[in-house]
């Protein structure tokens, strides 16, 4: 068998679109623009990729975008206070704290200083519990964006057997919750499961959020699974040239294929998914703000 593979680059151009199309009618008929705050810590160079495409792709959409970087040995009180600004600026509807942080900084209490409702990232504890216990919540983008690509692949998923292996805040408890909300049978794998690859093999869809570079196999697989890789690791590329180096994912992705229904490549799989639904969840801060209908098919 060889897999479908699962362009989540063009599916995240199509959720951009329809984000887009959504802020124009916004505009037209109630002129509202949706705001989005990025704060950057530090110049750690992943991040500054990142944070730039975010602004871009921001105003791309049609929405505000601010950018707001701040020196690596910030005081934790100075972060806090730039938070506690945008917590208050009406024309702000999401905020996001680049991560990582610097280790002086507490990350957990950083996040916890967002107000949830403007908590794009759906990292701050109100909107875990709150995605936890079925409730509308801000729900992270990267587990927001595999569940799009999941139902668009499958339409259901109720009944399935899913196995997310990571037990991340960020990746992998937030999408076992919603893979719990959509009816699957789901696991948690991690590096201590007693017999991964029996786990893994039980699985219709596989979820690698491990971090470990192509850490999951082809004869891991059920025949016919759905494999979402969330893993970005960059490996040196002797083969490519002097210096070069080369993403890959948490799944070893040639062997996978061969066996797997469908999958997600690193790059241009989970990765673009991300920063579309930081949009869509931009998008949805600004209507419950507004008490406006919510965009249908950019939530969980
Ligand atoms: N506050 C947050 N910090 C971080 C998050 C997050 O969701 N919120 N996630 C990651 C970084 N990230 C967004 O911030 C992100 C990572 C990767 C991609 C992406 O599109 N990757 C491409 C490859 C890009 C490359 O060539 O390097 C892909 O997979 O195709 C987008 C966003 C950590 N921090």
């Amino acid at each position: 068998m060889t897999a479908t593979v699962i362009d989540g680059k063009a599916f995240a151009a199509k959720v951009r679109g329809m984000v887009g199309e959504h802020v124009a009618t916004l505009k037209a008929d109630h002129g509202i623009t949706p705001g989005l705050a990025v704060v950057l810590v530090g110049e750690d160079p992943a991040s500054q990729v990142y944070v730039k495409s975010k602004g871009k792709m921001t105003v791309e959409v049609g929405m505000k975008s601010v950018e707001h970087r701040m020196d690596a040995d910030v005081s934790e009180a100075d972060l806090l206070a730039m938070i506690d600004t945008l917590n208050n600026d009406p024309t702000i509807h999401g905020i996001l704290v680049q991560l990582p942080l610097p280790d002086h900084l507490n990350s957990d209490l950083v996040i916890n200083s967002i107000d949830p409702a403007k908590d794009v990232d759906g990292f701050h504890i109100s909107n875990v519990g709150l995605l936890g216990t079925g409730q509308k919540a801000m729900v992270p983008c990267t587990p927001l964006g595999s569940l799009m690509m999941l139902r668009d692949h499958h339409g259901s998923l109720s009944g399935m057997n899913a196995v997310v292996i990571g037990r991340s805040n960020i990746v992998g408890k937030p999408m076992a919750q919603l893979l719990l909300g959509d009816s699957c049978t789901v696991t948690i794998a991690h590096s201590r499961t007693k017999d991964l690859a029996a786990v893994v093999r039980q699985a219709d869809i596989v979820v690698a959020a491990v971090g470990r570079a192509e850490m999951v196999p082809g004869d891991w697989i059920k025949p016919g699974a759905t494999v979402i890789d969330v893993g970005i690791n960059r490996l040196d590329a002797p083969e490519k040239g002097e210096g070069k180096t080369k993403l890959v994912g948490d799944v070893d992705y040639a062997s996978c294929a061969a066996v797997a229904g469908a999958i997600t490549p690193v790059p241009g799989g989970v990765g673009p998914m991300t920063i579309a639904c930081l949009l869509a969840n931009t998008l949805t801060a600004c209507c419950r703000a507004n008490d406006l209908a919510e965009p249908t098919g950019l939530t969980a």
